[in-house]
């Protein structure tokens, strides 16, 4: 898999935009057009692989509703969801789309950071800088990241260039280890089709003799 979608959801003002822009140009820009929904393009090059990764950024006023998100959920290959630490409403937000992704992949959440449905899942608990202002715990969000078997981190945009790429760049990674571990699930390996075959051809012959 070349080809990377990854949705970045989360409520109102949490700092998405702020995030993938970050992610984007290593900077933070203090103010985001949030009236239309955006979906970035950046090549990456991992592991010597070059990869096409699409971000969405959903504009939360535009694509609010169970049904937006459930189309969220469907288009990506793995996922980031923001939460405000300084913003309890926005927790129980993040709450429910991770609750919602449960509900729409029932069965998934058995692996560690697959929430849904063997697509990787970090929870960010953004704007760390505000912490003098912190209406959720870490350890609530470490609770709740647990409880869905995804990721957890705190961050700030506005300051942590370094961790933000690298929220992104692992939750790439995780989706590009999953896709091939899919892969060799459905194709079985060389060796063992083989065996298989002398197995049919010969086994059956053995047999009648
Ligand atoms: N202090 C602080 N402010 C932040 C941080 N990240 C984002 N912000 C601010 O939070 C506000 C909202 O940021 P956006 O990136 O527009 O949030 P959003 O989730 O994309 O918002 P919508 O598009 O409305 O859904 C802006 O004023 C940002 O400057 C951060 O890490 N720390």
């Amino acid at each position: 898999m070349n080809d990377i979608k990854l949705a970045v959801l989360g409520s109102e003002g949490v700092g998405k935009s702020a995030l993938i822009v970050r992610f984007l140009t290593r900077r933070f820009i203090g103010e985001y057009a949030s009236l239309t929904e955006c979906i970035y393009r950046k090549r990456l090059t991992l592991d010597g692989r070059q990869l096409n990764v699409e971000l969405y950024d959903p504009c939360s006023q535009v694509c609010a509703g169970k049904s937006a998100l459930s189309d969220q959920i469907h288009w990506g290959d793995g996922f980031l969801v923001i939460y405000d630490i300084s913003d309890r409403s926005s927790f129980q937000a993040a709450k429910n789309i991770l609750h919602l992704m449960r509900e729409t992949h029932p069965g998934a959440s058995k692996r560690d950071g697959e929430a849904a449905a063997g697509r990787p899942v970090v929870l960010v608990g953004n704007k760390q800088d505000l912490c003098h202002m912190r209406e959720v715990d870490h350890e609530e969000g470490q609770r709740l990241a647990a409880d869905h078997r995804c990721g957890f981190l705190e961050l700030s945009a506005a300051e942590h260039s370094q961790e933000v790429a690298l929220v992104f760049s692992k939750v790439v990674q995780s989706v590009c280890a999953g896709s091939k571990a899919k892969e060799r699930r459905r194709r079985p390996s060389g060796s063992k089709s083989m065996a298989k075959l002398i197995n049919n051809v010969f086994g059956k012959r053995r047999k009648s003799v």
